[in-house]
């Protein structure tokens, strides 16, 4: 049963934490493991792995004159993405999770917890990783301890987050609180047994105790249900952390933008998964005299400064970035990051000369790959070659427009905000809101059609708030009333204006009415030129909508009709939207705050006189 060596290893006495010490004894004695691994984060730590794993079939070595000291894994073809469905948040009353979330009883929970994790690590490591959200040396630093039996998670949290020996001294000698995160793959091995490449089970769990701020994660080795300090702690455990303590966590990139006047600005973005984040986090602008760095492309936690600003850090230490759709054209600063090696890919394609490729890297389709499922593939086969939420792992710090600010546990004051979705009609390319209050109800409302990156159909419309309708830990409606109490202590004058926008509009012969991209440094240009006051825009029921001349289009190879269309509000689609909007609302009960009552009631009402 191995379970001596458990024992050994333990009292070999890995932490002097007593908490710690105590949980790791505790799993390893319910999950059995053959050993345990306590994760030093080094870099030969690193090589021995992910030499394991090439050993193993786990993963495939790339050509190291195109990606250095870099891999591709290919999941279980049923393990390719979150698994909403599956997820919950265990708070001791229902009421507390709200309506967006799955929900059970935490003793419940429990008991069918215990039972899974039992001997789900036999025949298998068992790794403990210390890990920090954010600066190391931060106020107020937020730890976690992830245990799992997957390798590749292990690999896959070394680029994501800081991990290692130096967060765990720093655990110890501050006596501090983590996030216990259990993770497995849920696929034992019994002595025999050989292994598969990628192990998981075909019954996930992803399970959330908000008050005792602590994640289980069973039967998935995929992205945000296997890294925990991802989705799980970053945004879900954190999220109800940030409600108790006075802060946010939201699902946003963080850009900076610096004028030909050479004034920055800094810009929040929240777009759900799939929706563009990590393409405007690294955006290449096309307009002369702009410059653009970034400082995080999906996790964004605020709180505001001694003067009340708004400030923000990204907590995460590299990207993990939708694959397919990124390319030189597209995002020539994401493909210079990936080319710098030290990356894990998942589930995209090989080429013939051991590098990867998926849907959109380049213009010209290779002649033979290996796709994802391992197959030889052609352009005649008639499927994409890369799964559609296939993924690059890479080191933030490989991005050359990386803003030095990302290193300060100050960070960045947020000048703008804005919510995006994926919609084919109805909502402009961009629309400001009329204030604060207004902004926050296109917060709440915001809407998109469901993509590949979570299980489930695609191309949906759902009303996805902030873009945290998957991650919000606790009520949404007590989560709309914590943005709204939060910022009015907040200093009034200096709230970031707020933004919807919509690179996904089509046009009426189907293509995209706006060219995306690079190209959004336009309407960046404009959202900056509002908030300087030099902007011209049409007031509409909506919020205020750039005239077309008030757009800088010097250059832009798309017709003035196509982005006509993409500007317009026609009252008939908002007809369709209020009712969406009407049986949103309706799901939060009590808990909507009276205030986006209102502004709905005023919506309506500004629609009634248009
Ligand atoms: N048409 C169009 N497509 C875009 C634009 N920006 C991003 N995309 C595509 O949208 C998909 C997802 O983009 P990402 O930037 O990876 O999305 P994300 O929000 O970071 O996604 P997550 O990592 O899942 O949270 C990719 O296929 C992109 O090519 C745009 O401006 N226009
Ligand atoms: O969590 C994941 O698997 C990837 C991601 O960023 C998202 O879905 O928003
Ligand atoms: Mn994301």
């Amino acid at each position: 049963m191995g379970h001596a060596p458990v024992q050994d290893s333990v009292e070999q006495a890995m932490t002097t934490h007593p908490g710690l010490a105590a949980w790791v004894a505790e799993i390893a004695e319910l999950t059995g493991p053959e050993e345990i691994h306590w994760v030093d984060g080094s870099e030969q730590e690193y090589a021995a792995l992910t030499h394991e794993m090439v050993e193993a079939g786990t993963l495939t070595r790339l050509n190291p004159e195109l990606f250095p000291n870099s891999f591709a894994a290919f999941s279980d073809p049923k393990d390719v993405a979150r698994v909403e469905g599956r997820t919950f948040i265990c708070s001791e009353k229902k009421h507390d999770a709200g309506f967006t979330n799955n929900w059970m009883d935490p003793a419940e929970m429990k008991a069918i917890l215990k039972d899974r994790f039992a001997g789900s690590m036999r025949g298998r490591t068992m790794y403990v990783i210390p890990f920090v959200m954010g600066a190391l040396d931060a106020e107020d630093p937020k730890f976690g301890v992830e245990i799992t039996d997957s390798a590749y998670v292990v690999a896959s949290m070394r680029i994501m987050a800081r991990i290692g020996t130096d967060v765990l001294r720093q655990i110890e000698l501050t006596n501090a609180f983590f996030v216990p995160a259990l993770h497995s793959v849920g696929a034992p091995l019994e002595p025999g047994d050989k292994d598969v490449a990628w192990p998981c089970s075909d019954e996930k769990w992803i399970v959330h105790f908000p008050e005792e701020r602590s994640i289980f994660s069973y039967g998935s080795g995929y992205g945000g249900n296997a890294l925990l300090g991802k989705k799980c702690f970053a945004l879900r455990i954190a999220s109800v952390m940030a409600r108790d303590e006075g802060w946010l966590a939201e699902h946003m990139l963080i850009l900076k933008l610096t004028s030909p006047e050479n004034k920055s600005y800094h810009v929040a973005a929240a777009f759900p998964s799939a929706c563009g984040k990590t393409n405007l986090a690294l955006l290449d602008p096309t307009i002369p005299g702009w410059k653009a760095e970034t400082l995080g492309d999906d996790i964004n936690w605020m709180r505001f400064g001694k003067e009340g600003e708004l400030r923000a850090v990204n907590p995460e230490a590299g990207l993990f970035g939708v694959a397919p759709g990124t390319g030189w054209s597209t995002n020539p600063n994401a493909m210079a990051a990936i080319s710098k090696g030290n990356s894990i890919f998942t589930n995209v394609a090989l080429t013939d000369d051991g590098g990867v490729w998926w849907e959109g890297m380049t213009d010209e389709v290779p002649a033979h790959l290996t796709d994802w499922r391992g197959n030889s593939w052609t352009p005649a086969s008639g499927h994409p070659a890369a799964h559609p939420n296939s993924r690059f792992c890479t080191p933030i710090d490989q991005v050359d427009m990386l803003s030095k600010d990302y290193f300060s546990p100050e960070g960045v004051e947020i000048n703008a905000i804005l919510f995006g979705g994926r919609r084919k009609t109805t909502i402009p390319l961009v629309t400001q809101a009329r204030d604060w209050s207004h902004g926050i109800f296109m917060g709440s409302t915001l809407s998109s059609e469901t993509t590949a990156a979570a299980s489930g159909a695609v191309g949906v419309v759902r009303r996805d708030p902030m873009a945290m309708l998957p991650f919000i830990g606790y009520d949404a409606g007590d989560y709309l009333k914590h943005w709204l109490d939060l910022s009015a202590n907040g200093n009034q004058a200096r709230l970031p204006k707020i933004f919807l926008v919509n690179w996904f509009r089509r046009t009426s012969t189907g293509g995209f009415a706006w060219p995306g991209f690079g190209e959004n440094s336009r309407v960046l240009k404009w959202a900056i030129e509002r908030i300087e006051g030099t902007a011209d825009a049409v007031e509409t029921p909506i919020g205020y909508v750039p005239t077309l001349a008030s757009l800088d289009l010097s250059g832009l190879e798309v017709a003035a009709s196509d982005v006509e269309e993409a500007l317009r509000v026609v009252p008939a689609e908002w007809e369709e939207e209020l009712k969406g909007i009407e049986e949103w609302y309706a799901r939060f009960g009590d808990s909507l705050p009276a205030e986006m009552a209102g502004q709905l009631a005023e919506l309506k009402a500004r629609f009634a006189a248009y």
